[in-house]
């Protein structure tokens, strides 16, 4: 590997604002025939395709059908919709599961257009707090963790004759949960209900096994083949080699974008400026195109990340930098270039610790073959792994189950919490004895229905309780977020705390722009609360609802005060439909006022799990591990002198070291006050292995 020679030598002028940052997805309804009719000859170039009767054929005969295809054949874009034109949806409508939100949105954007018709009509989407679907929709995308909620109202999925379920290699815990209810459904539903499990890294023998009587059907070819090409030797730091890797494509390759798998929005942010950086002081070339480098992570408002389907304007290159979510199922239009750094963040759960941290780790061969997959989706393409053969072969094949290696209790991107709880909610009483196709730990099981137990979700007889587990169950939000928002209705602060959980829910919300940092910190100063993140982000929250929503006065209050506008739209719209939650579920709207106490003990009725003390060194311990945080660099309760006694955090970060992130300053004495059994347990615990 090697940078450009002359690299550094001259600046060249900064790279101007993209051009199509105001574009919007879709386009008017005249159009739309004339783009489908274009799209259909290229459906019609798909590997799928010719094998499509052969295929709905398949999922008539067999209830169950695993279909292994490789990345870009056509099966997310194609199978739902042969399976409806086949008439297999009669009645009813296809699901098709997708494990990541913008997968599900870019893929229905695809089909719609593909069929001609507006999102949300034939076609749409429905991912957490944005559902696209009307009476029409018969072909639905969605998240896996919709689904399951769907499944709390609809046990039997009444509404769909067919389930996709795609990319089932990922196998989240919301898809290994599916999987279980899934077969049951196929149980109770022989004549009218076929499941389809699709992927293109699957080892479908497990799958046949598992779904006893399942076909398998293989999807031979690609549409467009990739170039793997690995390092001679290993990189000692892989950002900096993709870096480097990212400008050698630019300068030595032909057209086309370059997507870089990184791990986290930090590293990105990092990259983005050194790419943009080296890229500004190539020396002059007139025939290497403009370089416009652009992030691509889960905390990104969706308007942003949409950005990145965008085609580069004429005489520009785009590098996507990019965390996993790129992976599996989309299209990036113009990306001929994959740089694969080997690397993602996982959640994982940490015995040391007690609680999930999220780790970089390296990925498993079914990862980088979904990466490199994203080369060829247009044209033939290239995957630059940067790593070397060898340690490819070493890779895992698969990627561990999400199931068996987190804290079930609290898989933060399940819109209903927990397996166990929604598990529990829908009427399945032994959870511990549940069909897992890969069971989780017996002693992770355990200890999330602990969890529940001290959330007061479960009786003593491991039952949901009536009306908390139940109403647990029913919010979209974490177990622990959720009893927060309960607590608040009885303790008189429901309006604030529903205003916190939209707020710690929505994206990123404190803006701080290349080159204008201070000037931001210093517009950020009026709304820190000693207290902590979760009081000052109320205070931006209220501050917000106080201006008029004419005109475009909320976007230039937002700009005023470095404050992210689609993240506030996104946690007003999030407020709303919690309220609307409440409602039905009979929890008063009540204001606390400016009595910031209540709403403290309201946040530790829910989150007395993430307690953490301060030690005589000023560390800080969490109380139910006894493991070692410190306040993560961003919280208001860094910048103060006195450091508070004992706080409760949303979760734990592991990067250099254990962060704990949005913090609260709450009194010792209220833990056990408010979980008296579930500190009762600790104490005894302690006294048991001998600790303090
Ligand atoms: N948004 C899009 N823009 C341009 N082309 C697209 C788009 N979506 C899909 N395609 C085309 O359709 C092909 C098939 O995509 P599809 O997602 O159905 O494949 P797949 O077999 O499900 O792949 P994977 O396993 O990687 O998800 C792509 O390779 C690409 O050529």
């Amino acid at each position: 590997m090697f940078l450009p020679s002359g690299s550094g030598q001259q600046a060249l002028h900064p790279l101007k604002p993209a051009p199509w940052a105001d574009l919007k997805v879709g386009g008017p309804r005249r159009l739309l025939l004339l783009c489908s009719q274009r799209l259909d000859k290229e459906r019609q170039q798909l590997p799928v395709w010719s094998a499509r009767e052969r295929l709905v054929e398949l999922v008539r005969d067999n209830q169950v059908l695993v279909v292994i295809g490789e990345t870009g054949s056509g099966k997310t874009t194609q199978i739902p919709r042969f399976l409806y034109d086949a008439g297999l949806a009669k009645g009813g409508a296809v699901a098709c599961t997708q494990p990541r939100r913008v997968a599900a949105v870019t893929v229905a954007q695809r089909v719609a257009d593909e069929m001609g018709t507006d999102l949300g009509a034939k076609v749409g989407y429905s991912i957490r707090f944005d559902d696209r679907t009307s009476g029409a929709t018969r072909i639905k995308y969605l998240t896996d963790g919709m689904l399951l909620r769907e499944a709390l109202v609809d046990p039997l999925l009444q509404r769909y004759k067919v389930v996709v379920l795609d990319e089932a290699h990922e196998r989240t815990v919301a898809t290994d949960v599916l999987f279980g209810l899934l077969k049951a459904v196929c149980r109770q539903r022989p004549a009218d209900f076929r499941l389809v499990v699709m992927s293109a890294t699957l080892d479908a023998a497990a799958f046949t096994r598992y779904f006893e009587g399942a076909q398998a059907a293989y999807v031979e070819g690609r549409q467009f083949p990739v170039q793997v090409m690995y390092t001679a030797v290993s990189e000692d730091s892989y950002q900096d080699a993709a870096i480097t890797a990212a400008l050698q494509v630019h300068c030595e390759e032909g057209p086309g974008d370059i997507l870089v798998f990184l791990t986290g929005q930090d590293e990105i942010e990092s990259c983005e400026r050194l790419i943009s950086e080296a890229a500004a002081a190539l020396p002059p070339d007139p025939d290497r195109p403009q370089l416009a480098v652009l992030p691509m992570y889960a905390a990104l408002p969706p308007e942003a990340q949409l950005r990145v389907f965008q085609p580069a304007p004429p005489n520009t290159r785009k590098v996507i930098l990019s965390t996993n979510i790129a992976e599996t199922s989309i299209t990036i239009s113009g990306v001929r270039y994959v740089i694969d750094t080997g690397f993602v963040k996982s959640r994982s759960y940490s015995p040391r610790l007690g609680a999930d941290c999220l780790q970089v780790t390296p990925v498993s061969q079914a990862q980088a073959r979904q990466r490199s997959g994203r080369a060829g989706r247009e044209a033939p393409g290239k995957a630059f792994r940067l790593y070397t053969e060898a340690s490819f072969q070493q890779l895992p094949p698969t990627t561990l189950p999400e199931i068996q290696r987190t804290n079930l209790a609290s898989v933060p991107h399940l819109p209903a919490p927990a397996c166990p709880l929604q598990l529990k909610a829908l009427g399945v009483a032994d959870v511990v004895g549940f069909d897992f196709m890969d069971p989780p730990p017996r002693a992770a099981l355990l200890r999330s229905l602990e969890l529940l137990l001290a959330l007061g979700a479960l009786d003593a007889r491991g039952d949901l309780t009536q009306p908390v587990g139940a109403q647990l169950a029913r919010l979209p939000v974490e177990p622990m977020y959720g009893k927060v928002l309960l607590a608040s209705g009885e303790m008189g602060c429901s309006v604030e705390a529903v205003a916190v959980v939209a707020m710690v829910s929505t994206d990123v919300v404190f803006h701080l722009p290349r080159g204008k940092r201070e000037e931001a910190v210093e517009a950020h100063q009026q709304f820190r609360c000693r207290e902590g993140d979760h009081l000052t982000l109320l205070a931006v929250f209220r501050a917000y609802s106080d201006v008029s929503r004419k005109g475009h006065e909320r976007s230039h209050w937002c700009r005023a005060h470095f404050v992210n506008p689609r993240a506030m739209r996104k946690a007003m719209d999030i407020h709303s439909q919690l309220k609307e939650h409440l409602q039905a579920l009979g929890i008063p709207l009540v204001s606390c006022g400016e009595d910031t106490r209540v709403l403290r003990r309201a946040l530790v009725a829910g989150l007395f799990p993430h307690a953490a003390r301060r030690q005589l060194d000023g560390s800080y311990k969490v109380i139910a591990s006894g493991q070692a945080v410190a306040i993560h660099p961003s919280s208001v309760l860094r910048a103060q002198n006195a450091k508070p006694e004992c706080i409760v955090f949303n979760e734990l970060v592991r990067t250099t070291r254990q962060y704990a992130r949005d913090a609260v300053v709450v009194e010792p004495s209220w833990l056990p006050e408010l979980a008296p059994a579930y500190f009762a347990r600790q104490h005894a615990n302690q006294q048991h292995n001998g600790g303090a």
